[in-house]
């Protein structure tokens, strides 16, 4: 959001930011207070009512208070602190793993403590681990219950909970003092739409009543709700408009059909194209051979076979002498797609070449050459295209391949690194997130979309089964079998705590444990936290085969391709969106080999957990699951969506909140024509010019 630089809105006028925190904020996008009152709840906790000891049920979260009646340092597995606190019904036991000497001398028998946390059943009966808790000297020097629901923000690692209120309500007493933050949906919009102002919906959606409607939260139909997700949708919508507008006045280099180049490639392809790959790269062939720079979207399921259409289509430009850009979001990623089309088209005499952030400068100096020179037709890497030092000869189309986390802004400096004789590159965006049709339709009309619905003839749709975590020894002799066949498993290790650090923890013990189960097999491990090298030489042995099952986290789900693996173990799948288990499923099935998919859960799983994962079992349609997500979406986040990784939305959802779309595409031509001013801050605030087509 706008105003990093303006010292009053910084966040160091809070207590409790200093350079660390201040330094995590500016990470989760928020330099400012105005951003970070724009940093909305998860979802909310009733903790206004004290639950009697006695009441208290496994699974149970409550706000429970007592006298301490025993602390000590227990030594099982882990060492933990184990304090007993009991009132006239009954006692339970807080449990905390990580504790420190203050906690430990303040938690002595006979103090008064109110706790929230989730119970279960522990060594000692029922057990809070690691709850919030506040102490005093006696009972009724607690604090009162809230009146208010207490909200929970999405974080990041080392932000706790109590950070993000305290914070928050600093901001929001800042508001209130100041008066108003400056309300962008003028003001006739608002009354049309009968929207209440900025100020009082974020007073209300960072502490809701005691009684509000949480259905009328999660739904987007509340109004304090719609007022926010109404001023996203219209920046956002106002974004695009400028950004096309922008495309549409300049000029790109036309490509008509010549050489020999993209005919070879077709005869040496061990297989013909898919009738939707053409009908694709026809599409793509006619805006290629028009003076504007193409902007279009290539939407298809995974394995549809995007790579060879971007393939084809950077063919058809390096014919012509033009280089081509293939910008990939992860260097795993740009290492495979350089090793796939230096295959292809390095017989034919056009020359790949790979660019990491990871090359040493001596590695790099060549490559730069070449790239300056134009003898490096083709080029692939990841953000590093566009440093500073990267220079093209000629420049005459950038493909960004889905999931990239790169912005606009980042993405126009490619293009203007590709200005040639006040030309500009043209852009193709490949995405795998299926948007169904009439939502692409009424968002995007301004951006080209090209879908390629059909799969490659031949395969074998993946058997997907569910199977619940109590399992998990007759799952293991499964993949034993399966390597006894010669198969290539992944095994796929998920956490909803959104910490790299924790999931790459969970994957390392996973993997201990298999190596061990599974001898003689060789099993492998990939996560976040490896060097970029340690992973590309574990992803090339399990590549060439030399590793029979890849323990993994999420960071293989996009755009991983080895046929040869047919067998996918899902981790905690109950707790992941639809679309990202098609996703993470989509990396097998690709050979001939019947491929299957076990979906393991942590029981007792719901019934529309249940029903969730039975979409799954029941399509392999990448566009229907998408469907059945909306449909069945479970309870879990009320307003953010930031968490997901879904879009680069902060608060809207675009399936759940469609209704406002055809009212923000009327309006936004009105915005810009009576309130430019308006426009112009709204677009900061949001960021909206930093926006992310690969994402829409
Ligand atoms: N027309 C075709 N006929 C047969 N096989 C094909 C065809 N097109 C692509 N393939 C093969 O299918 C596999 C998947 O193709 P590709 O990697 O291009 O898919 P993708 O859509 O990019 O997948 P993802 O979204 O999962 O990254 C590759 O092994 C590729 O060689």
């Amino acid at each position: 959001m706008a105003g990093a630089g303006d010292a009053a809105l910084a966040l160091t006028q809070l207590s409790g930011v200093g350079p660390s925190v201040q330094e995590k904020l500016h990470r989760l996008g928020i330099p400012d207070l105005p951003a970070l009152l724009f940093h909305l709840p998860l979802r909310y906790e009733d903790r206004t009512r004290l639950c009697p000891l006695g009441e208290l049920r496994p699974g149970q979260r409550a706000l429970i208070r007592g006298t301490v009646s025993r602390a000590s340092v227990q030594f099982g597995r882990r060492r933990s602190l184990l304090v007993k606190v009991r009132d006239d019904a009954g006692e339970v036991g807080l449990r905390l793993f990580y504790f420190n000497k203050a906690q430990q001398a303040a938690l002595q028998p006979g103090v008064a403590i109110q706790v929230f946390g989730e119970a279960r059943r522990g060594a000692t009966g029922l057990e809070l681990y690691h709850p919030e808790y506040v102490v005093a000297a006696e009972l009724n020097a607690l604090p009162a219950p809230d009146g208010q629901l207490t909200p929970v923000y999405p974080t990041t690692d080392g932000l706790t909970q109590r950070t993000w209120r305290k914070l928050i309500d600093q901001a929001l007493q800042w508001l209130a003092r100041r008066g108003q933050l400056p309300d962008l949906v003028p003001e006739p919009l608002r009354q049309r739409w009968q929207l209440p102002d900025l100020g009082a919906a974020l007073s209300f959606l960072h502490h809701p009543p005691v009684g509000t409607d949480p259905d009328a939260l999660k739904s987007g139909e509340h109004p304090c709700v719609a007022r926010l997700v109404v001023e996203e949708l219209l920046a956002h919508h106002l974004g695009l408009r400028q950004i096309r507008a922008r495309l549409r006045s300049e000029q790109a280099p036309d490509f008509h059909p010549q050489g020999t180049l993209v005919k070879d490639l077709l005869q040496r392809l061990p297989f013909p194209l898919t009738g939707a790959q053409r009908r694709v790269l026809q599409e793509i062939d006619r805006d290629l051979a028009r003076p504007v720079p193409m902007l279009r979207l290539v939407q298809g399921d995974v394995g549809s076979g995007k790579t060879l259409v971007a393939m084809m289509a950077m063919a058809r430009v390096m014919a012509q002498g033009w280089q081509t850009a293939l910008l990939a979001p992860t260097e795993l990623l740009a290492e495979q797609h350089g090793r796939t089309l230096a295959q292809w088209l390095e017989p034919l005499g056009v020359s790949v070449v790979v660019l990491l952030g990871k090359l040493t400068k001596k590695q790099r100096a060549p490559i730069l050459a070449a790239i300056a020179e134009g003898t490096a037709l083709c080029v692939v890497g990841t953000h590093a295209l566009f440093q500073d030092d990267v220079d093209y000869a000629r420049l005459g189309l950038v493909v960004v391949d889905e999931q990239h986390r790169f912005g606009v802004d980042q993405r126009l400096s490619l293009r203007e690194k590709g200005r040639l004789a006040g030309r500009v590159p043209h852009q193709l965006i490949m995405t795998a997130t299926p948007i169904p049709r009439t939502l692409a339709m009424s968002m995007y009309a301004d951006l080209d979309v090209s879908v390629i619905d059909e799969l490659p003839p031949g395969r074998t749709p993946v058997v997907t089964t569910v199977v619940s975590n109590a399992q998990r020894t007759d799952v293991v002799e499964r993949v034993h079998a399966a390597c006894a066949q010669a198969r290539q498993v992944y095994w796929v290790c998920t956490l909803i705590e959104d910490s790299e650090e924790l999931e790459a923890q969970a994957a390392t013990e996973l993997y201990e444990q298999l190596a061990a189960a599974l001898q003689p097999y060789r099993v492998g491990l990939i996560h976040g936290r490896m060097k970029a090298q340690e992973k590309a030489s574990v992803m090339a042995d399990f590549q060439a085969g030399h590793v029979h099952v890849l323990v993994a986290t999420t960071v293989i789900e996009v755009g991983v391709d080895v046929p040869n693996a047919s067998v996918m173990i899902i981790e905690n799948a109950e707790r992941l969106g639809l679309s990202q288990l098609h996703q993470l499923r989509g990396r097998v099935g690709r050979g001939a080999t019947a491929s299957f998919c076990l979906l393991l859960y942590q029981p007792p799983l719901s019934q529309a957990g249940k029903a969730r994962l039975n979409t799954l079992r029941a399509t392999n349609d990448g566009f229907q699951i998408a469907e059945q997500d909306l449909l069945l979406r479970g309870p879990g986040e009320v307003l953010g969506t930031r968490q997901t990784g879904e879009a680069s939305f902060r608060i809207a959802d675009l399936q759940r909140d469609q209704r406002w779309l055809p009212m923000v595409k009327d309006v936004a031509e009105t915005m810009e024509q009576q309130y430019p001013d308006a426009v112009t801050l709204l677009l900061a605030r949001w960021h909206a010019s930093d926006m992310n087509y690969g994402k829409v």
